[in-house]
């Protein structure tokens, strides 16, 4: 046991840790290339794919890839336990996506219960893992999930996710556009939430440092924030990003894996429970370590157009939190009747 640490609930062995990831909704638009990308990871050593259907294709073709990450398939809701047995991180991509004029919040009615199911399964199979929620709308549906997990008994505020990397993605591939620059050397936060004017890049902070006319800068801050409705009409109701979000997905997961393996300095955005804010749920850069959020790094200093995007979006995001645990009261009022 000399070499064995406690690892989110689970005894691994230092150094050659590898942990058992599933994937919700493996078989979807985000799920496929997710879980390709997830496949390629040396920090995973077994991928666990669900989906309503469709699973057992999914594993067969990614088994087929030379890596050592083994696959396996579960279709159907008598599966899911099964699934979900043994894992460290469960990410969830499950749900439904928006078509041209819809918001993120007319997917409420559908993926919040969606999501209350597959969290229940969680509590009661994996308590201990990490949860990363990328079904929509995020500003809700990870409030549903910590409702549910409080509910449950196994709510680690620290290990649970709204994963908002699509959105620092996009703002490091725009500004580099913009710059000439490899977007590997550009850095920028996106603090708040995941829709519309919750999503709030701090554009004074990006490195390299931006020297923007004031409405040069609004106009990229709007493209960030309309970024995946940029998305969801070039699809013309073919869905919503998927690609871009598989890879912004796989690289919060690989940063979680990396912290929970020991590796130190770790610094994402993330849409977490917060004290930075007087919200409960807020995204800004945390610093992850062994057992989840160890650090949430200041949102730092805002310059006149970010502090009134700040103000307008508190009251829009507060509201989406209330929704996501109001669901979940409601929800439990019905069962118990
Ligand atoms: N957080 C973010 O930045 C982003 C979030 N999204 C959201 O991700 C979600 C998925 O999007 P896509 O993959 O494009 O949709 P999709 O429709 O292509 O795939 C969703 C998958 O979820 C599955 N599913 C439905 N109900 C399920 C259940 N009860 N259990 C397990 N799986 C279930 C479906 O069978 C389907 O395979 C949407 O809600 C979308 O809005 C999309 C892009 C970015
Ligand atoms: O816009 C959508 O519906 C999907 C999403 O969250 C994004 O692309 O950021």
């Amino acid at each position: 046991m000399d070499r064995i640490k406690r690892i989110a609930g689970h005894f691994l062995p230092l150094g050659s840790a590898k942990a058992k990831v599933a994937v919700l909704g493996a078989a979807g638009g985000i799920g496929q290339p997710l879980s390709l990308l997830l496949k390629n990871s040396s920090l995973i050593g077994e991928l666990s794919l669900y989906d309503v259907a469709n699973t057992a294709g999914v594993a067969c073709d990614l088994s087929h890839i030379s890596t050592a990450c083994k696959v396996k398939g579960y279709s159907g809701a008598g599966q899911l336990h099964d699934a979900l047995r043994g894992c460290q991180m469960v990410v969830i991509p499950a749900g439904v996506p928006r078509k041209p004029g819809m918001t993120r919040d007319d997917l409420f009615n559908i993926n919040a219960g969606i999501v209350a199911v597959l969290c229940e399964a969680i509590a009661a199979v994996c308590p201990d893992a990490w949860v990363l929620i990328i079904s929509n709308p995020v500003n809700s549906t990870v409030p549903i999930a910590a409702e549910i997990f409080k509910r449950a008994g196994t709510y680690h505020p620290t290990r649970l996710f709204g994963v908002t990397t699509l959105d620092v993605v996009r703002a490091e591939a725009f500004i580099a556009e913009l710059l000439g620059a490899d977007p590997k050397d550009v850095s920028v936060p996106v603090v708040g939430g995941h829709a519309g004017a919750t999503i709030l890049p701090l554009l004074s902070q990006a490195k390299p440092q931006l020297q923007l006319e004031p409405p040069r800068a609004q106009a990229l801050m709007a493209r960030i924030q309309d970024a995946g409705t940029e998305v969801v009409n070039a699809k013309a109701g073919a869905g919503s990003a998927t690609l871009s979000m598989a890879w912004a997905a796989a690289r919060f997961a690989e940063a979680c894996l990396r912290a929970m393996a020991g590796e130190g300095g770790v610094v994402e955005c993330a849409y977490v429970a917060s004290s930075l804010t007087s919200l409960p749920f807020f995204a800004s850069p945390v610093r992850l370590g062994r057992s989840g959020v160890e650090e949430f790094l200041p949102l730092g200093p805002m310059n006149e157009l970010e502090q009134r995007n700040y103000d307008t979006m508190l009251p829009e995001l507060a509201g989406s939190i209330q929704k996501g645990v109001n669901f979940v009261q409601k929800r439990q009022q019905q069962q118990a009747r």
